[in-house]
C-alpha cells in the first residue's frame, strides 16, 4: 500500500495514516415529526470505518539492484538493531536461518569495522536435524563461516542437540529457548533473520502444513520436511511474530512469482512467508531487482549501503 510504510514498532513513517480510524456517531431524540403522536425516540448510528491493517503499514520492501548490493545493508541494519538492543537491555538475542542468508551474513558482518558481539546471543529460526559435521547443518555452517570470524562467544550460540530424535530435539531447543528467556512466555528475539523458499515456506514452516496451526508450542519438530533433509525443528509463528524486528532476504528470479504472492496476495491459502505480521515489531523485505520483477506493491528503492 503505497504512502504507508513504516520505520519502526508498527508506528506510520510518512505520510501519516492513521492505521485504524473508526467513527461513530449515535444520536438520539425524541420525534418531533407533528402527525406523529408518540414520543418514540428516533436513534440513528452513523459509521464509518477506515480500517487499514497494522501489518501493511508497518511493512517495509526495499529492492537492491543486485544481492551483493542488499548485503552491506542487511548487516547495518542487524548492528544498528544489536547497537539500540545492547543499550536498552545489555544483550542483543538474533534468531539466525540457513539456506543463501548463511553466505551473505558470514561476508557482510565480519566485514563491519568495530563489530562487537561480546554481548550477542544467537539461536537458530529452525535447524535441520543432522549432525555438525553434515553440509546440511546451519549450525554446522555459522561456525565454519561465521561464528570462528566474530566475537561470540561459544555460550552465546544456542545450538540444537542433533544427537536427540526429532521430538525430543525440539523440545530441548525449546527449554534451550526458554532458559535464555526467563522472563517471557514467548521469546522475543531483537532481529529474527528469515528466509523465503520458491514454495514460500520460511523457518520450516511449509505450505499446507499442521505446524502453520500450532500456536502452543515455541519449537515444533518436523518429521516430513518437503525440502530435505526431512527432519528439522523450527521456530513456531508464536515465536516468529513477536520479535521486535523481522528481516526478510529474499533474492534471485527464482522467488519472483512467489514475493508477488506472497506481498500482493492471490488465490489460494495465505503463503507461510505471508503470516509472518510482527504483533508489535518491525517486519522488512530486502530484496533484489530479479526477485521484484513481477511486483506492482510500493516499494523502496536503495543503490547501495543504506541505513534502515
Ligand atoms: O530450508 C531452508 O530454506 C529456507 C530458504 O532458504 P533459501 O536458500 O531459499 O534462502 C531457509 O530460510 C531455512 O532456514 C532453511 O532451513
Amino acid at each position: 500500500m503505497a504512502g504507508t510504510e513504516s520505520s519502526g514498532r508498527g508506528l506510520p513513517k510518512e505520510p501519516f495514516t492513521e492505521p485504524s480510524l473508526a467513527l461513530v456517531g449515535v444520536f438520539v431524540r425524541e420525534s418531533v415529526v407533528p402527525s406523529c403522536r408518540c414520543p418514540r425516540p428516533i436513534q440513528i448510528k452513523l459509521s464509518i470505518n477506515c480500517s487499514f491493517s497494522s501489518d501493511m503499514s508497518a511493512r517495509r520492501v526495499v529492492v537492491f539492484p543486485s544481492a551483493a548490493e542488499l548485503g552491506p545493508t542487511l548487516a547495518h541494519l542487524v548492528a544498528s538493531r544489536a547497537d539500540k538492543a545492547l543499550k536498552d537491555r545489555g544483550r542483543f538475542t538474533v534468531g539466525l536461518s540457513g539456506g543463501s542468508l548463511v553466505s551473505m551474513l558470514s561476508k557482510e558482518l565480519p566485514a563491519l569495522p568495530d563489530l562487537d558481539c561480546s554481548r550477542w546471543l544467537a539461536g537458530f529460526c529452525d535447524e535441520r536435524l543432522v549432525p555438525f559435521d553434515d553440509g546440511e547443518s546451519t549450525y554446522g555452517l555459522y561456525k565454519s563461516q561465521l561464528f570462528s570470524k566474530i566475537n561470540i562467544p561459544d555460550s552465546g550460540v544456542l545450538a540444537i542437540d542433533p544427537s536427540l530424535t526429532v521430538h525430543e530435539c525440539a523440545e530441548d531447543y525449546a527449554n534451550k529457548l526458554k532458559k535464555a528467556f526467563p522472563n517471557e512466555d514467548i521469546p522475543v528475539f531483537d532481529v529474527l533473520l528469515l528466509g523465503m523458499g520458491p514454495d514460500g515456506h520460511t523457518c520450516s514452516l511449509f505450505p499446507d502444513h499442521p505446524l502453520l496451526e500450532e500456536t502452543q508450542k515455541i519449537v515444533a519438530p518436523i518429521n516430513n520436511s518437503p525440502k530435505p533433509p526431512p527432519q528439522r525443528v523450527t521456530m513456531t509463528f508464536p515465536v516468529v511474530n513477536s520479535a521486535r524486528c523481522v528481516v526478510f532476504v529474499s533474492t534471485g528470479g527464482s522467488k519472483a512469482a512467489v514475493l508477488k504472492q506472497v506481498l500482493e496476495g492471490g488465490e489460494g491459502p495465505t503463503l507461510p512467508a505471508a503470516r509472518v505480521v510482527p504483533s508489535q515489531g518491525e517486519l522488512f523485505w530486502l530484496i533484489d531487482e530479479p526477485a521484484a520483477a513481477s511486483l506492482t506493491v510500493h516499494v523502496e528503492r536503495q543503490s547501495t549501503a543504506a541505513k534502515l
